[in-house]
């Protein structure tokens, strides 16, 4: 089968999935999409991140052609979704929304309904289950099952076709820290061990950030960054958020405050984000020359979360594309 491939200075990218300008309105109303162009790379786990009401659901169902394209184009396993949208839909599994499922059956019971339906082998109802964790459940009806484990049914029964590409939208919504840790660890085991490639929407960052390989970034319907989760996290990395324990803090507001876009976090801190290293020097040297002692410098790098604000607060509606 071909695929779309691109070339970077050191690698072979092949991708899975690609919009080209894809646009989507409701009704009259305002674009929610907007002219997105996203590369998912096979073999990645892509999180396709942004606020509530950013349009990822909405790209979501355009690309398993729930809702009908307007306008671009939509290429999965390099071929026009609109030409080949059964075959392609065979290869994908999918959860968008809340996982569909019958509350009164069992686990076990649950797949093999969907196992008639899907057409395939019975004996992919206990792979299915071992992989997503659910091999012990027994008779227990899925109604009484925790969020967690309804996620796994759901995603389940998403695998059970066996497909090349799984599609999940918000599928740790909800859920308790155990929760989010075990669809985590799940999803990486199918990533690495089946080598499904994973397309996943949140707007949890955090979580994100501790499992996917690349990221989207949506904002107001358009991607405004999209490249690997390393190279946003260490270009972005080169600046730091410090915090200085002094004492004369109102002083010191006075000297760094405006200067440096300081905030005074109690009577002995002070603390200002987005900093080079060579500016916490001068911040420092310009604290001990107006005779203020400084008792420690703590500094941490930016984390997604802060990443993420500046790109969506900062961006002048340009997309930041580090090479991948
Ligand atoms: N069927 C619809 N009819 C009209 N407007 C819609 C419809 N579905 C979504 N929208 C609007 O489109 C915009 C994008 O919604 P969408 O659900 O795609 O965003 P999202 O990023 O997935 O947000 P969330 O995380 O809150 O689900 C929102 O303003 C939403 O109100």
């Amino acid at each position: 089968m071909r695929y779309i491939c691109g070339f970077t200075k050191r690698s072979f990218i092949v991708y899975i999935l690609e919009t080209k300008a894809l646009s989507h309105q409701f009704g009259a109303g305002e674009p929610v999409v907007r002219n997105l162009d996203l590369k998912i790379p096979q073999g990645s786990i892509y999180g396709f991140l942004g606020p509530n009401g950013a349009g990822k659901t909405t790209t979501l169902r355009l690309m398993l052609g729930l809702i009908k394209k307007q306008s671009g184009q939509i290429e999965i396993f390099a071929r026009p979704l609109e030409h080949h949208r059964e075959q392609t839909l065979r290869q994908i599994g999918s959860m968008i929304d809340s996982p569909s499922f019958y509350g009164h059956l069992s686990a076990y019971e649950n797949l093999l309904v969907f196992q008639k339906i899907f057409q395939c082998p019975k004996s992919r109802i206990s792979e299915v289950l071992h992989l997503v964790g659910l091999s012990r459940t027994g008779s227990k009806k899925a109604s009484r099952f925790s969020l967690g484990m309804k996620q796994r049914l759901g995603i389940a029964i998403a695998l059970l076709h066996n497909p090349s590409l799984l599609i999940l939208d918000e599928p740790t919504n909800g859920l308790d820290p155990n929760g989010m840790i075990e669809i985590r660890e799940m999803l990486i085991r199918l990533n690495r061990q089946q080598g499904i490639s994973i397309l996943i929407s949140s707007h949890l960052l955090g979580e994100m950030q501790k499992l996917v390989t690349h990221v989207g970034i949506i904002n107001a319907g358009k991607l405004v960054y999209e490249g690997t989760l390393d190279k946003l996290v260490s270009k972005s990395g080169q600046s730091f958020q410090a915090t200085w324990e002094i004492d004369h803090t109102a002083r010191a507001m006075e000297i760094v405050g405006h200067k440096y876009n300081a905030v005074k976090l109690d009577d002995q801190k002070i603390v200002i984000a987005d900093l080079t290293r060579d500016q916490i020097g001068a911040v420092n040297r310009e604290l001990i020359v107006a005779g203020i002692p400084v008792y420690e410098i703590t500094t941490s790098h930016k984390d997604l979360e802060s990443i993420f604000m500046n790109l969506i607060t900062n961006n002048n509606g340009t997309l930041q594309q580090f090479s991948k």
